[in-house]
């Protein structure tokens, strides 16, 4: 079963009086498991699709099937429902708390969550800091630590609420190229191990180059999805 399926998806935003199509007719299949890039040049919907996705938007027409499940029709209680359950986000300014520490930023969103023990919130914490190799940099707030450690923090923070999904906007973007291939590579190994679907955004030819699936978008369309692994 596709994790992902947009079926004639369009989206436009009133830009004033004038209207922006950000993405035409888009038809796309994401299978489990994948780990997939989007490339394009800046503007042509690559965190439009990732929004769509994520459900913190919804397509003008078209519908959105993730997990099996039609997100259009549904009211915004039910889409963050399954946004909170389903999908975990990680962004290029890495989006951490920063009175918080490396451990308390992990934990945080499992708090929303009230069939999930203090025990099972502090295990959970401990295992995924344990993953992305900041277990000695628990007590650390993000000031105190540098941009691929913040990158690691919030990568352990998506983790954390097993989602399906993890969605990633250029989350290489800020970092320094060996430090941004690092995350790939801990991003990668997180697919393969625990079967967890990627999908990332980016501009860098070498990020590209790590996907098992990479959709080529321009001025909204999709215009090239291949499978090159
Ligand atoms: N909230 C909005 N209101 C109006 N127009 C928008 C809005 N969000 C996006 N757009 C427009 O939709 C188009 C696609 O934008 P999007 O942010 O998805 O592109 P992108 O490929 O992610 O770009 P970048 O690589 O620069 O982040 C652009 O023309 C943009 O100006």
């Amino acid at each position: 079963m596709s994790i992902v399926r947009f079926v004639n998806v369009s989206k436009e935003y009133m830009l004033g009086e004038q209207k922006v199509r950000a993405l035409k007719d888009i038809n796309l299949e994401i299978e489990e498991g994948v780990f997939l890039a989007i490339a394009g040049p800046s503007g042509s919907g690559k965190s439009t699709i990732l929004n769509l996705i994520g459900c913190i938007d919804t397509p003008s027409s078209g519908n959105i099937y993730i997990n099996g499940q039609d997100v259009s029709g549904k009211t915004p209680d039910e889409l963050s429902d399954l946004r909170a359950r389903t999908i975990g986000f990680i962004f290029q300014t890495f989006n951490l708390f920063p009175v918080l520490s490396a451990e308390e930023n992990v934990e945080y969103p499992l708090l929303q969550f009230k069939d999930i023990s203090t025990k099972e919130r502090r295990e959970r914490t401990v295992k995924f800091l344990d993953i992305v190799g900041l277990a000695k940099f628990a007590h650390h707030r993000p000031n105190q630590l540098s941009g691929g450690q913040r990158q690691r923090v919030a990568i352990a923070r998506a983790l954390a609420t097993h989602p399906k999904i993890i969605l990633a906007d250029e989350p290489t973007a800020n970092l320094d190229h060996k430090t941004g291939e690092g995350i790939l590579q801990l991003m990668k190994e997180i697919n393969r191990r625990e079967q967890t679907t990627f999908i990332f955004s980016t501009h860098d030819a070498r990020v590209m180059a790590m996907a098992d699936q990479l959709i080529h978008i321009e001025d909204g369309e999709l215009i090239a999805s291949e499978i090159t692994k």
